[in-house]
C-alpha cells in the first residue's frame, strides 16, 4: 500500500521542525540561524494546515518576494495538489493592494488606483517643491521622499506632522522647515490622482482597519492562519496590521512568524531587530510556543563556522548555535586583487575552474555585491569567458524608459487622474503639447480643482495645440470605452498604434532605437502572456485578464521577481539585499574593502556597522559549498581611482577557514586580527564614539599612493635603473625600455606585487619618476 502523503513529507523534517509544522493553533515563534530549514517550515505548515481540513484560501503567508511565494506554493502542491494556488501568498505589498482593491471605495479611493513608484513619487515632489517656490537644491525630492517615508511607516499624518515638534525642529535644522506642507501637499494630490505610493499600500490599509470595523471583521473571519517568513524584517506598521488581523490582544488567532535576527537587513527601512522581541512578549500571554532549529542544512562546516565567527562581533543578539554536518568542506578562497578589473577578471577566472572541477552549471553560482553599480566590471568579464549570467535589479525591464512611456498610457486609460502618467504620456511622441500648454493646464487645474486630464480639455489653447490635445484626449477616451469589454492585450495594442508609439519607435533607425523598440514589444508580448496565462488566482476574484490587474500585477514586482532564472542557466549577479533567502552552491561576495561593504554611508556609526555586518552574514550564509571572498586594492568609483583597505570583515574570517595560496602573496593568518585596530572598535564600543578613520590590517597594505597628491606627468622616456611611482602598483625599478619611438614600452619591478614583473606603455602611463 503506498504510504499516506501526510507522512511522508513530515517525515522529511527533523523532530523540532515537526514540532513547529504540527502545532498549529495558537501563535508560534521560529527563531533561528540561515539554512535551517526556516523556510521549509513554513512551507510544510500550509500544507498540513491544509491536510488538516482548512481551505487554501483562509490562510495567509507573507514573503518576502512574489517569487518566494511561488515557489513555496509548488511545494506545497505536490503534497496537496492544484489547490494550493488559492493560497493567499505574497508580498505584504502585492497581497495588501489586492484588499485594497476591493475596499478602497471605504477610504475615498476608487478600485483602479494607481500605485505610484518611487519615479512618479519623486516627480510630483518636484512639482510641488517648483509650485511652492522653494529651493530644489535644499528641498531634494530625495530626503523628502525618505522623510515622508518615514513618517507614514511610523503612522504620522500630515496633520500629526504639523503638530509634531520634533520633527519639525529635524526640518529646521536641515534648512527644509516646509517639509510639513509638502508632506500635507504631496498626500493631497496622491488622493486626487487615485495614486497610492508604496507606503500607501501599508498605512491605507491600516487606516482603513483602524477605521472601518467592518472590514477588518471580515478579514479576520477570511484569514483563520497568517504566516510570515523573514520576519525580522517587517517594519513597526507591517506589525501593526499583521497584529489587527489576528485580532490581538482581544483573542489571538493562529499566527506564525519565523525569522533570524542575525539576518535584520532593513534598519534603514524602520524594520528592527526589536520586533522578534515584542512578538515574544506581545504574544507570551498567549501561549507562545517557541522553536529552535540548531542544524543548518545548508552549508559546509567551515562556512557555518565562518558565519558563527563573523556574526559573534555584534553584540546585540538572540543567542542560538548553529551547526552543520555536511562535512569540513572546501576552504573559503580569498581574491587580492590590484584593481577592479583584476577582481571581475579573476572572478570570472575562478567561476571557469570550478565548474571544471566540480561540474558546477552556471546557475550554481552566484556573485553578490553591496551595490548594483558594481555589477558592470563582472559582466564585462563573463562576456568576455562566454559564461552566461543574469543580473537582478539595476536598471530593470520595467525602469526602461520606452517601456514606462507606454505603461504611461494604459495607466491613463486605467485611471485618466493619475497626474504624473498624464505629465509622462501628454507630449510624447511629440504633439506639440509643450511646456507652456501643460503649464496653462496644471494652473487652470488648480485654480478649478480638476484634474489635468478635465483640465486639458476645458483650457484655452492656440488652434493647432487644441488639435493635438483633442487627439491625445480621444486616444485614451477611446481605449477607456472598451476597458470593461477587452482584456489588456488589446487595449494595449490600441494604443500602443493610436498614440503614435509604435510607429515613433519603429521610424527610429539607430541601434538604440531598434533596442527600444524591441523592449516596447517585449512590454506587448509580456501583456499578451498575461491574458494568455491560465493559472487561477484566488476564488474571490475570477481569473481576471484587464489590464487594472496587470498594471497591478507589474507595479508590485520587485527585483527577485523580475528575472526568473529558474529554468535558464546562468550565473545570478544581484546585491546582498536581494539574495535575502537565496541559496547557491557556490557564492562570490565581491568588493569587500572599506567603504564599500560596510558601507561608507553606514561607518559612522556603531548601529550602522553591526546592520553592515549582518549583511555581510546574510552573503556568506548563501553558501552551500564553496564560498569566494574577493576585494580590490583600488577601483573607480564615481569617475575617480580611490584606493581602498581590504574590509574588516575579511579579518574576522576565522584564519583556519581560509585557503592558504601560494603565489598570490597571502598566508592564511593574513586575516589574523588586526590587534590596534579592533582595540579600537572595542573602544568605540564601549565609549560610543565611533573611529571615522581605521587603518587597515598592515598585511594588506594598499600602494602607497595617495590619488590625491598623485601628479604624473606624461613620459617618453626613462632610463633603466630609474626608482618609480605608479598610481596602481606603488614603487618599482626600471629593468629595461624597449619598443619603438612613439611606443616605448618599460618592464618594471614593483617589488608589492605578487607578481612584480609588469609591461607598462609609457605614453598611457600613470607614473612619476623618483630618482
Ligand atoms: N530536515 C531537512 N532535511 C533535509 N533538508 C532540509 C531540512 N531542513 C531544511 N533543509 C534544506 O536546507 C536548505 C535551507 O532551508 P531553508 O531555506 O528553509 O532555511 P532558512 O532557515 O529559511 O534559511 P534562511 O535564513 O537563509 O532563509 C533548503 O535547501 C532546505 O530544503
Ligand atoms: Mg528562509
Amino acid at each position: 500500500m503506498p504510504e499516506p502523503k501526510t507522512s511522508s513529507y513530515l517525515d522529511s523534517l527533523n523532530d523540532v521542525q515537526r514540532q513547529a509544522v504540527t502545532t498549529i493553533d495558537g501563535p508560534v515563534l521560529v527563531v533561528a540561524g540561515p539554512g535551517s530549514g526556516k523556510t521549509r517550515v513554513l512551507t510544510f505548515r500550509i500544507a498540513h494546515i491544509i491536510e488538516q481540513g482548512t481551505a487554501p484560501w483562509e490562510i495567509l503567508a507573507l514573503t518576502f518576494t512574489n517569487k518566494a511565494a511561488r515557489e513555496m506554493k509548488g511545494r506545497i502542491e505536490e503534497v496537496v495538489g492544484k489547490r494550493a494556488s488559492y493560497i493567499w501568498a505574497g508580498t505584504f505589498h502585492s497581497l495588501f493592494a489586492r484588499i485594497l482593491r476591493v475596499e478602497a471605495q471605504h477610504i475615498g479611493y476608487p478600485s483602479n488606483f494607481t500605485i505610484y513608484d518611487t519615479d512618479d513619487t519623486k516627480s510630483l515632489l518636484n512639482s510641488i517643491i517648483r509650485e511652492f517656490n522653494l529651493d530644489p537644491k535644499v528641498y531634494g525630492a530625495n530626503a523628502i521622499k525618505n522623510r515622508i517615508s518615514s513618517a507614514k511607516s511610523s503612522l504620522i499624518t500630515p496633520k500629526l506632522y504639523e503638530k509634531n515638534e520634533e520633527l519639525l525642529a529635524q526640518d529646521k535644522l536641515a534648512n527644509m522647515p516646509l517639509v510639513y506642507k509638502i508632506y500635507t501637499a504631496y498626500v493631497a494630490r496622491c488622493k486626487k490622482a487615485g495614486a497610492m505610493d508604496f507606503d500607501d499600500l501599508l498605512f491605507r490599509l491600516f487606516e482603513l482597519m483602524q477605521n472601518v470595523p467592518e472590514v477588518v471583521q471580515k478579514y479576520r473571519e477570511k484569514f483563520k492562519y497568517v504566516l510570515v517568513d523573514e520576519f525580522q524584517d517587517t517594519n513597526t506598521l507591517q506589525y501593526a496590521i499583521i497584529k489587527k488581523l489576528v485580532q490581538y490582544p482581544d483573542s489571538p488567532r493562529n499566527i506564525c512568524v519565523v525569522g533570524d535576527d542575525a539576518q535584520s537587513i532593513y534598519a534603514f527601512r524602520g524594520a528592527t531587530i526589536q520586533n522578534i522581541l515584542d512578538f515574544e512578549q506581545d504574544f507570551g500571554q498567549f501561549g507562545i510556543q517557541t522553536f529552535k532549529l540548531e542544524q543548518n542544512y545548508r552549508s559546509t562546516e567551515n562556512i557555518v563556522n565562518t558565519a558563527n565567527a563573523v556574526i559573534s562581533y555584534n553584540k546585540r543578539q538572540i543567542q542560538k548555535s548553529i551547526w552543520s554536518d555536511k562535512g569540513v568542506g572546501d576552504k573559503i578562497r580569498v581574491i587580492k586583487a590590484v584593481d577592479d578589473n583584476e577582481e571581475g577578471r579573476r572572478v570570472a577566472d575562478t567561476i571557469l575552474e570550478q565548474k571544471n572541477r566540480y561540474h558546477l552549471q552556471n546557475n550554481d553560482v552566484a556573485i553578490l555585491y553591496r551595490t548594483n553599480s558594481q555589477s558592470r566590471i563582472f559582466e564585462e568579464y563573463l562576456r568576455r569567458f562566454n559564461i552566461a549570467y543574469r543580473v537582478y535589479g539595476g536598471q530593470s525591464f520595467y525602469q526602461r524608459k520606452e517601456v514606462k512611456d507606454l505603461i504611461a498610457y494604459l495607466r491613463m486609460v486605467v485611471n485618466p487622474n493619475d497626474e504624473e502618467a498624464f505629465r509622462r504620456s501628454i507630449n510624447h511622441p511629440k504633439r506639440g503639447i509643450g511646456g507652456t500648454s501643460v503649464a496653462k493646464v496644471t494652473t487652470l487645474a488648480r485654480q478649478q480643482n480638476l484634474t489635468l486630464f478635465e483640465a486639458l480639455k476645458h483650457v484655452d489653447l492656440p488652434k493647432r495645440t487644441r488639435h493635438a490635445a483633442d487627439g491625445y484626449i480621444h486616444v485614451i477616451e477611446q481605449a477607456m470605452a472598451k476597458a470593461d469589454t477587452a482584456n489588456a492585450y488589446e487595449l494595449a495594442d490600441l494604443i500602443a498604434k493610436g498614440s503614435g508609439l509604435t510607429d515613433m519607435l519603429r521610424n527610429d533607425k539607430s541601434i538604440e532605437g531598434m533596442g527600444r523598440l524591441e523592449n516596447h514589444e517585449a512590454l506587448l508580448d509580456g501583456i499578451k502572456s498575461f491574458v494568455e496565462d491560465d493559472t487561477v488566482i484566488d476564488t474571490d476574484t475570477l481569473p481576471d485578464k484587464s489590464l487594472a490587474t496587470y498594471l497591478q500585477n507589474i507595479a508590485l514586482l520587485t527585483d527577485a521577481d523580475e528575472s526568473d532564472s529558474t529554468n535558464t542557466d546562468v550565473v545570478t549577479l544581484m546585491s546582498v539585499h536581494a539574495a535575502k533567502g537565496l541559496e547557491y552552491k557556490s557564492i562570490f561576495v565581491v568588493g569587500l574593502e572599506e567603504k564599500l561593504f560596510p558601507s561608507w554611508m553606514s561607518m559612522d556609526s556603531m548601529e550602522g556597522l553591526d546592520e553592515e555586518r549582518r549583511l555581510f552574514y546574510v552573503a556568506i550564509t548563501r553558501a552551500e559549498l564553496y564560498l569566494t571572498l574577493s576585494y580590490a586594492n583600488t577601483r573607480y568609483r564615481y569617475g575617480k581611482m580611490v584606493m581602498n583597505e581590504p574590509s574588516r570583515f575579511l579579518a574576522e574570517v576565522p584564519a583556519d577557514a581560509v585557503e592558504n595560496t601560494t603565489g598570490g602573496g597571502r598566508r592564511s593568518n593574513d586575516f589574523e586580527f588586526d590587534k590596534v585596530a579592533r582595540q579600537r572598535e572595542h573602544r568605540a564600543r564601549v565609549t560610543g564614539v565611533t573611529p571615522n578613520k581605521r587603518r587597515g590590517t598592515a598585511r594588506f597594505a594598499a600602494p602607497k599612493v595617495d590619488p590625491a597628491t598623485f601628479e604624473p606627468s606624461p613620459i617618453t622616456e626613462v632610463e633603466t635603473g630609474r626608482r618609480v611611482l605608479h598610481l596602481k602598483f606603488g614603487e618599482g625599478k626600471v629593468l629595461h625600455v624597449d619598443g619603438g619611438a612613439d611606443n616605448r614600452i618599460a618592464t618594471i619591478h614593483f617589488s608589492d606585487l605578487p607578481q612584480p614583473e609588469k609591461r607598462i606603455m609609457l605614453k598611457f602611463a600613470k607614473l612619476q619618476v623618483l630618482d
